[in-house]
């Protein structure tokens, strides 16, 4: 078959490879002269001509360590395989949280643990002494733990509460107080999240509940490029956004790009591997059924912001408390500050990532660039006033992504009912047009969905409901596993004690029951 698929990301790129390795014809078009969508490592000019420059990630920062990821780990796999030693991706480790980093409320700095709820004078004293980990923990819990016992069934129960957001369920089952939802809320996620449907804040939860998580060596782009690699240029055409489709009376598919030769191509079938926003924006298509097109218009995605500010030193690892990776909590305008877990004790220029979502993201991307930078710099100045260091006189650049403001307009977290009304007819195929990406699998917001939600669609354009995902093909031996191949890390101090995981990994696919079972809640980001 002749297959067009619309979307460099990974929904795309991963359907392309799968479709290739079954001997079909693919061509990908992507809008952007980037691969990857909301897979975007960014680089900053290097402070040193021997020296690669420091960067941060603008999109996906980290997986899961959980067989819930297990896609991502197989296509890892699958490019080490494959693709030559330059091209490898390694894993390194993801410091989700680090006993040194402070919260940061009401003015007062300590550990996000010892932020009981007491700095509000309207909690009860009944929840006063607890820490908002600790609450959350008692509701999430019974879910966590049917949810790793039998997903499938767990989902099904979840469903049931489809109607309402997680705040209603918070008040109207559990019956805590607005003020006691309100401190959770503050401390372990960010403004008007819990507004957000009940099921989509436990599947959250459900991944932020995994001790072990990893990012890519040298940027998660490094899977987009290894993946693009495997594909072929040829069948790739970049800049070439799609802006019409048309069904013709041989049930071809028409695709027309706006790319600088104005590309028309004929294909068997179609995969749409866009976010909603997008499919939108296409100017002309088909009218699919009203069900269809309400799920189009109205999937509810979350705003994010995200904002890397480029400093002369990592000084943030230099303190008397230093911080190696994980996150700050706080109640600022910008809301989260991420320490990198990349180059951990690199005597080089560093990168602090500001990160915020729902209304908080709202409010920050509503002022100027430069009021964006100064309101983060004057906050961050604030926050760091205990350690000593002005901030000021250590910045060097910024980058940011307002991603309310690209095509894929931050990342599908649907509003209460949606699931029920939008999902199944979200992902049915229209004709020979088929969709795909993270929006339509149950495990949204993440890469592992985005995978997921291709190789469903895949498999349903080819009839085969056994096709394998990429990578899984050589478990059974680990026939062709790339041979250890770990860089000196001897300046990466943290990163040389845990040292590199990515052998372990692609070799272990069992995953211990006693890590199953454990429920913590971390401080819930959105992916
Ligand atoms: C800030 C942020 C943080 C995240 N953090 C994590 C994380 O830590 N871990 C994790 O697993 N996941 C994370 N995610 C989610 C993950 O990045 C996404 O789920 C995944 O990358 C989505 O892939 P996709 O292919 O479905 O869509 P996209 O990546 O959005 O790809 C869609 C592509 O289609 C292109 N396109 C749009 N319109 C057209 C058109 N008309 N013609 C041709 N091309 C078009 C776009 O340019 C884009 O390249 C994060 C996402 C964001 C935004």
């Amino acid at each position: 078959m002749n297959i067009g698929i619309v979307g460099g990301g990974i929904s795309g790129l991963y359907s392309a490879l799968l479709l290739r390795q079954q001997g079909h014809t693919v061509t990908v078009f992507e809008a952007t002269d980037r691969l990857g969508g909301r897979i975007y490592t960014h680089r900053f000019q290097s402070q040193n001509k021997k020296k690669n420059g420091a960067y941060f990630e603008a999109g996906a920062m980290r997986i899961p360590r959980s067989p819930l990821h297990g896609l991502v780990f197989d296509l890892v796999r699958h490019i080490n395989t494959h693709n030559p030693a330059d091209r490898k991706v390694e894993f390194i480790p993801y410091i989700l949280e680090h006993y040194n980093n402070d919260a940061y409320i009401q003015g007062k700095r300590s550990s996000i643990d010892s932020q009981n709820l007491s700095f509000s004078p309207e909690i009860p004293p009944v929840y006063a002494g607890k820490s908002a980990r600790e609450l959350l923990g008692e509701v999430v819990s019974p879910w966590l733990m049917l949810l790793k016992k039998d997903f499938d069934l767990g989902f099904q129960q979840l469903l049931r509460y489809d109607d309402i957001s997680f705040r209603q369920y918070l008040r109207t089952v559990i019956g805590w107080p607005f003020e006691v939802i309100d401190c959770v809320e503050l401390l372990m996620s960010q403004t008007n999240q819990y507004d957000l449907s009940f099921l989509e804040i436990i599947m959250q939860n459900l991944d932020f509940n995994t001790k072990e998580w990893v990012t890519i060596a040298g940027g998660m782009s490094r899977l987009v490029d290894g993946l693009a690699n495997l594909i072929g240029s040829e069948h790739i055409l970049r800049n070439a956004p799609i802006h019409r489709i048309e069904e013709l009376p041989n049930n071809k598919v028409r695709l027309y790009a706006d790319d600088t030769s104005k590309t028309t191509r004929d294909f068997d079938k179609v995969i749409l591997c866009v976010p909603p926003a997008a499919l939108q924006a296409i100017r002309e298509r088909p009218q699919w059924s009203f069900m269809k097109e309400q799920a189009i218009r109205g999937s509810h995605y979350e705003p994010l912001y995200k904002l890397g500010l480029h400093f002369k030193t990592r000084f943030w690892e230099m303190s008397s408390r230093p911080s190696f990776g994980g996150q700050s909590t706080t109640d600022l305008r910008f809301r989260w500050i991420v320490y990198p877990s990349n180059d951990i004790g690199d005597q080089g220029s560093g990168v602090l990532l500001l990160y915020s979502w729902m209304t908080d993201a709202t409010r920050i991307s509503s002022l100027s660039k430069k009021d964006r930078l100064e309101t983060a710099l004057h906050d961050l100045n604030k926050f760091f006033a205990q350690d000593g260091v002005d901030v000021y006189t250590e910045f060097l650049d910024s980058f940011e992504i307002i991603w309310s403001g690209q095509s894929a307009t931050g990342d599908a977290m649907f509003l209460p009912s949606q699931f029920t009304r939008f999902f199944e007819v979200a992902k049915r195929a229209e004709g020979n047009v088929f969709f795909a990406g993270e929006h339509l699998s149950r495990h949204h917001t993440w890469i592992a969905g985005a995978l997921d939600s291709a190789l469903t669609t895949v498999r349903e354009i080819l009839n085969d409901g056994d096709l394998r995902p990429l990578g899984r093909e050589i478990v059974p031996g680990m026939e062709g596993l790339a041979k250890k191949n770990i860089p000196s890390t001897s300046r990466n101090l943290t990163a040389r004690y845990l040292s590199d995981i990515t052998d372990q990994l692609l070799t272990s696919l069992t995953y211990p029951q006693s890590e199953m079972l454990t429920i913590q809640c971390s401080p819930m980001g959105i992916t």
